[in-house]
C-alpha cells in the first residue's frame, strides 16, 4: 500500500531494467529505500512510464493514489478517473459497471498495491474488462515502459501536469461498488432492508483497503460492528500482516470475536482480493473450511459442479466436496419417497498453486463443457462463475452473509451456526505443515543451470525414490510437484511460483506420521547439498 512516492533514490537517468519488475500476472518492486540489500527500483518516474505504456498497451487493444501515475496516463492523452483508496476488485469491477454519470465502465484500470509484503515493496496491477492481465501482457507493457522512460525527459511533476493532455476526474467508486453489494445481500432476504439487523459482525481489515466494509456493506444492512479493529490503512500495517493465512491474523480477528462476544468476524487481506471468517465460537472459516463452506454455498445452488481449487487443499475437503454435499433425491424411475437416496455431490478439480492458474482452469473447463462455478485456493482467494470470475474478498464474505439473511427470514435468532453446520463432517488433519526448502543459487552444484531445473531434478529424484516405497502412493491425478498418500496423511513437494523455493506440504493424523512422511522426503532430497533442508529437519527434530 505504500505509494510509490519521494523515492527517486534511482536517478531518474540511471538504466532501468524494467523486466525484474515483472511478479507473474502483476509488477512488485522496491518503492522504500531503507532496507538493507533492497534498492528502490520502483520510483515515480518508473511508475508514470509503466502508467503510460498501460495506457499505450490499452489503446493497442483499443477494443477499448499516485498521482504520477495518473500523469502518466494522462500525458499519454487519456482521461483519468481517481477512485482514491480502492480494494483489486473494485478496480476490476470498474471496468464492468455501467453507470454513466461516474463515466463507467472504464477502458482499463490500474492501482498501486503489493498486498501484505512488507512496508518498502510497492506494486501495480491491472484490469480490464476481460480480467487481470496476463503474464505476456506484463511483459509487454515493460518493454513499453523501458522505451518511454528511455525516451522521456522524466519532466518535474510541475511540468508533467502542464504537459497532461487528459482530464482527472474523482470519483467515489468504493460507494458504487459497495452499494451493489448491499443489493446483492438485500436480494436474498426478500429485499429487505436491514436483513442483518441485530446480528453483531467484527471486521478486522488488518489496515488495510477493506475497512470500507463495515461503513459502507455492514452498518446499511443493519448489523452492528463495534469492536471492528484495523480499519485505517497504514501500509506499515502496525497491528498484524493482513492475510488470512497468517496465524497472527487469524488469532487478532478471533480474539476480536471473543471480546465483543460477536456473531461472526470477518477478515480480509490488505486489497481485499481475500477473505477469511471466524464464527462466534471462535472457530476459524479459512484455508480448507472455507473451500468447504463455499462449496457447500455453490452446491445448493448448482448441484454437480466442479470445485477447482489449489494444489495443496487436503484429502478430506475432496471427500467432504464429493461424499458430503451430495442431496437427497427421489429415485428418477420409481419418484417414491421409499426410494429417497444421496445423489453424488460436486467433483473436486485439485489443481495448481496460484489464483490466476485456479481461475483460468475453472474457465478453461467451462469452455470444454465441464461446468464449473467455484474456483478458489486455501490463500482466501475465490472466484465465481456469477461474478464474472472475480477473486474478490468481499463478495465471498457476501456469499456468507447471504445465507445468514436468508436464515434470518424464518428465525431472526440465527447466528454463525448456519455457516458452521455447512462444514460439519469436514475430515480435517491434525498436523498441518508447510516447509519452504530453500535452492541456494549460486551453489557450484546447480553447475550454472536454472534453479527451475535444479528443482525438477529434486522433483523427478524423490518421484523415483517413493515408487519403491511400499508404504507410499503416489496420487494418480496430479498437476504440478509430487503429491504421494500414505500413513493416513500426504505431502505434496513442489516449485513455487515465483521464489527459488520448493515448499513442502505435509498432513496427517499425528506427529508421528508427519515425520514419517517427512523423513521419506528428507531421505530423497538430502542428495542434493545446493537444497537447504535446515527448515525440514528442524520439524522433524520437534
Ligand atoms: O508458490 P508459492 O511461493 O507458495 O506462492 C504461491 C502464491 O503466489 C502468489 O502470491 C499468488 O498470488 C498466490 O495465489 C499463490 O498462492
Amino acid at each position: 500500500m505504500a505509494a510509490a512516492q519521494g523515492s527517486s533514490v534511482v536517478p531518474s537517468s540511471a538504466k532501468v531494467d524494467f523486466l525484474k519488475l515483472q511478479n507473474g500476472s502483476d509488477i512488485r518492486g522496491v518503492a522504500v529505500g531503507g532496507v538493507e540489500g533492497e534498492p528502490v527500483n520502483l520510483t515515480e518516474p518508473v511508475t508514470e512510464a509503466i502508467a503510460s505504456a498501460f495506457a499505450a498497451w490499452l489503446l493497442n487493444k483499443k477494443k477499448a493514489d499516485g498521482w504520477r501515475l495518473t500523469l502518466g496516463i494522462t500525458t499519454a492523452g487519456h482521461d483519468v478517473l481517481q477512485f482514491g483508496l480502492a480494494s483489486t476488485p473494485a478496480m476490476f469491477n470498474s471496468t464492468l459497471t455501467e453507470d454513466e454519470i461516474n463515466h463507467c465502465p472504464v477502458d482499463g484500470a490500474i492501482m498501486i498495491t503489493a498486498s501484505h509484503l512488507p512496508y518498502n515493496r510497492n506494486g501495480l496491477k491491472f484490469f480490464t474488462s476481460a480480467g487481470g492481465l496476463n503474464k505476456a501482457d506484463i511483459k509487454d507493457i515493460l518493454e513499453r515502459a523501458s522505451r518511454i522512460y528511455e525516451d522521456s525527459s522524466h519532466g518535474s511533476t510541475q511540468e508533467l501536469e502542464q504537459a497532461s493532455k487528459g482530464e482527472v476526474s474523482n470519483v467515489d467508486y468504493m460507494s458504487i461498488y459497495a452499494s451493489d453489494l448491499v443489493k446483492a445481500v438485500r436480494k436474498s432476504a426478500g429485499n429487505k432492508e436491514k436483513p442483518l439487523e441485530g446480528l453483531h459482525i467484527v471486521v478486522d481489515a488488518g489496515n488495510g483497503a477493506g475497512g470500507f466494509f463495515v461503513d459502507k456493506v455492514l452498518k446499511p444492512l443493519g448489523a452492528i460492528t463495534t469492536g471492528s479493529q484495523f480499519l485505517e490503512p497504514d501500509g506499515m500495517f502496525p497491528n498484524h500482516i493482513p492475510n488470512p493465512e497468517d496465524k497472527t491474523a487469524m488469532k487478532a480477528i478471533t480474539q476480536a470475536v471473543a471480546d465483543n462476544k460477536a456473531d461472526l468476524g470477518i477478515i480480509f487481506d490488505t486489497d481485499v482480493d481475500r477473505s477469511a471468517a471466524v464464527d462466534s465460537s471462535g472457530r476459524e472459516l479459512n484455508r480448507n473450511r472455507l473451500i468447504a463452506l463455499m462449496s457447500a454455498i455453490v452446491l445448493e445452488e448448482h448441484p454437480g459442479t466442479t470445485i477447482v481449487t489449489d494444489s495443496v487443499t487436503s484429502d478430506g475437503l475432496t471427500t467432504f466436496i464429493e461424499n458430503k454435499l451430495g442431496r437427497l433425491v427421489l429415485c428418477s424411475i420409481c419418484l417414491s419417497v421409499a426410494h429417497l437416496f444421496y445423489d453424488k455431490g460436486g467433483k473436486h478439480h485439485r489443481f495448481k498453486r496460484g489464483y490466476k492458474n485456479v481461475i483460468d482452469e475453472a474457465i478453461r473447463l467451462n469452455t470444454i463443457g465441464e461446468e464449473s462455478h467455484l474456483a478458489m485456493e486455501t490463500s482466501g482467494h475465490g472466484a465465481l462463475k456469477e461474478n464474472h470470475w472475480l477473486d474478490d474478498g468481499a463478495y465471498l464474505m457476501v456469499k456468507l452473509l447471504n445465507k445468514l439473511a436468508a436464515a434470518r427470514i424464518l428465525n431472526p435468532n440465527v447466528g454463525s451456526k448456519v455457516l458452521t453446520d455447512l462444514v460439519e463432517g469436514l475430515e480435517e488433519a491434525s498436523v498441518t505443515v508447510e516447509i519452504r526448502l530453500k535452492i541456494d543459487q549460486n551453489h557450484a552444484d546447480l553447475k550454472g543451470g536454472s534453479f527451475r531445473d535444479y528443482g525438477e531434478a529434486v522433483l523427478k529424484h524423490l518421484e523415483n525414490a517413493i515408487s519403491k516405497d511400499e508404504y507410499l502412493c503416489k496420487a494418480p491425478k496430479n498437476y504440478e510437484g509430487v503429491r504421494v498418500s500414505g500413513y493416513g496423511g500426504w505431502f505434496l513437494l513442489r516449485l513455487s511460483l515465483h521464489d527459488p523455493v520448493l515448499p513442502l506440504n505435509i498432513e496427517a493424523p499425528s506427529k508421528d506420521d508427519a515425520i514419517k512422511l517427512g523423513l521419506a522426503v528428507l531421505t530423497a532430497v538430502s542428495e542434493f547439498p545446493a537444497l537447504d533442508i535446515t527448515a525440514l529437519n528442524k520439524f522433524l527434530q520437534q
